[in-house]
């Protein structure tokens, strides 16, 4: 299977790190990004080819990802549209970015719409990602499969019906990864404050999520539950918990989810219109 990258940035790396040689050798692997550097690292870490701009080797391939920034893929897609009209066979477009929505990409792309709309997450690093995904009316069932197989390779994947809810997913386990390093940090640099060193404090932090999320990931039990058992009656977690309460924790959480939802809207109207019309 030849798959090309169109971007090089962090999660294009993520992805690529999980996809060379395992579900193709990393010579299958083809990486347009502008930055040489970073081309460099990828052609070193994972043996893939790499090309500074759009070139036939991106056509050639059966996959190709769009992994650039959503303010990026306009762009992108006028480079690459002269060169699909003269592909031998039409590739399956894999697009990641946050907002921007298949019939965009679609229109851009001159009526393409074998697209298939995705968000990963950077944990497919480590083969732990977990993937939503959406296809386009124009997506074949053995494209379907090519498209699940390179996702499920970084981790889980989950198809939806619905594109709209993309965002959600974006808002939910796209951003959610810095959503954990943030209370990771957070907790780690409170344990800091109490005493400890900062390795001990980070080394408790980072252990009790890995252990608290694979007991969770692992029980059939309701996850209040789980949160019920460490909650002895007057004791420290029920402290903790009710100062949470008290600090508005839990709807600060669902508000920011909520922002990250709305951004992913906002960015398919602002990005998605044509110049010079109203969105
Ligand atoms: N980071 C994450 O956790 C996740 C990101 N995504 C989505 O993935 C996409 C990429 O995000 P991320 O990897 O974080 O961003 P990065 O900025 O790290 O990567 C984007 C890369 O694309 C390059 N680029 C810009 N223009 C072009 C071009 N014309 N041709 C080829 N490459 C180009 C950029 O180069 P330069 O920097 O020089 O402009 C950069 O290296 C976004 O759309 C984002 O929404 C989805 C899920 C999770
Ligand atoms: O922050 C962003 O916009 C991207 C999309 C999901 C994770 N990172």
């Amino acid at each position: 299977m030849k798959i090309a990258f169109i971007g090089g940035g962090n999660m294009a790396a993520a992805l690529i790190a999980g996809l060379a040689g395992k579900i193709t050798p990393g010579a299958n692997i083809h990486v347009v990004d502008p930055n040489a550097v970073a081309l460099e690292r990828l052609h070193a870490g994972h043996g893939v080819t790499t090309a500074t701009t759009i070139d036939a080797a991106v056509t050639a391939a059966e996959v190709i990802v769009l992994a650039v920034k959503p303010q990026s893929m306009r762009e992108v897609t006028a480079q690459l549209l002269p060169l699909l009209g003269s592909a031998a066979r039409a590739p399956l477009i894999v697009s990641i970015a946050a907002g921007i929505r298949a019939a965009d990409l679609s229109r851009w792309l001159g009526g393409h719409d074998a697209i298939v709309r995705c968000m990963p997450n950077t944990p497919a690093l480590i083969g732990m990602g977990i993937t939503g995904m959406v296809a386009s009316g124009g997506v074949s069932t053995a494209q379907r499969t090519l498209a699940d197989q390179v996702l499920q390779a970084v981790g889980t994947t989950m198809w939806l019906d619905d594109e709209t809810l993309i965002d959600a997913v974006t808002a939910v386990s796209g951003s959610g990864p810095a959503y954990v390093f943030y209370f990771i940090e957070a907790m780690a640099r409170a344990g800091t404050e109490l005493g400890l060193t900062p390795e001990q404090s980070l080394a408790l932090a980072k252990a009790t999520f890995t252990g608290a999320a694979e007991l969770a990931a692992r029980s059939d039990e309701p996850v209040a539950l789980l949160r019920e058992r460490v909650t002895s009656k007057g004791g420290t977690t029920y402290a903790a918990l009710t100062s949470m309460e008290q600090g508005g924790v839990g709807p600060a959480i669902a508000a920011a989810v909520k922002a990250a939802a709305a951004r992913g809207r906002e960015l398919g109207d602002e990005l998605g219109h044509e110049p010079g019309t109203a969105s």
